[in-house]
C-alpha cells in the first residue's frame, strides 16, 4: 500500500510490533514535546499520508499501555479513516489522567488497523424481519 512520510524521526512507519499482532504502532510527529495538560484533547500529527484501496478503512485505536498507565486514550476510538482520505492521518488523544503528559516526538501513540468495508444499499421497507431477539436490548437477556 502507498504511504507518503513526512516524518523524519527514526522509525516513522506504522508497524506490527509481532508478527501476530493486530495493529501497527503509529508515532507522533513533533518539532517539539507536547505537553496534554488533564482533559485537554488534541490532534497530535503523524506524518503519515496512506493510499487506502477502495472497499478499505483504517481504524485509529488507543494503546491500553497508555491508557491504564498515563491516563491516555483516543477520544474518537475508533478513529476512522476513509478510503479517499489523502490527508495526513491525525490521532486524538485525550489525557483523562489528572497529571500533565509529556507527547514525544516518535513516541507510539495509537495504532493502526486495516478492515475491509462492507457497502450497503438501502431498500426502504415497510416491515423488518421477526428474530428471537426482537426489539429487547441495553441488557434484556438473561433475566428470569
Ligand atoms: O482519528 C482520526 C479520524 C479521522 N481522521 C481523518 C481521516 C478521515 O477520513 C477524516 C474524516 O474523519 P471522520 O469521518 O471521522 O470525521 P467527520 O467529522 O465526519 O469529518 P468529514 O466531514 O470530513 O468526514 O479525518 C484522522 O486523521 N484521524
Ligand atoms: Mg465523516
Amino acid at each position: 500500500m502507498n504511504v507518503k512520510i513526512i516524518n523524519h524521526s527514526a522509525n516513522p512507519l506504522p508497524a506490527y510490533a509481532t508478527s501476530g499482532s493486530s495493529g501497527m504502532d503509529i508515532r507522533a510527529n513533533l518539532s517539539k514535546t507536547f505537553i496534554l495538560l488533564p482533559m485537554q484533547r488534541a490532534a497530535i500529527p503523524t506524518g503519515i499520508f496512506i493510499e487506502l484501496p477502495e472497499g478499505y478503512e483504517a481504524q485509529i485505536r488507543p494503546r491500553s499501555g497508555l491508557a491504564l498507565k498515563q491516563g491516555i486514550t483516543c477520544l474518537n476510538t475508533p478513529g476512522t479513516i476513509d478510503a479517499d482520505y489523502r490527508g495526513e492521518i491525525k490521532v486524538i488523544l485525550i489525557n483523562l489522567s489528572v497529571e500533565e503528559q509529556p507527547i514525544n516526538n516518535g513516541d507510539r501513540i495509537a495504532q493502526l488497523i486495516i478492515q475491509r468495508v462492507v457497502s450497503v444499499e438501502w431498500e426502504p421497507s415497510i416491515e423488518i424481519n421477526e428474530t428471537q431477539r426482537g426489539a429487547g436490548g441495553f441488557g434484556h437477556t438473561g433475566r428470569s
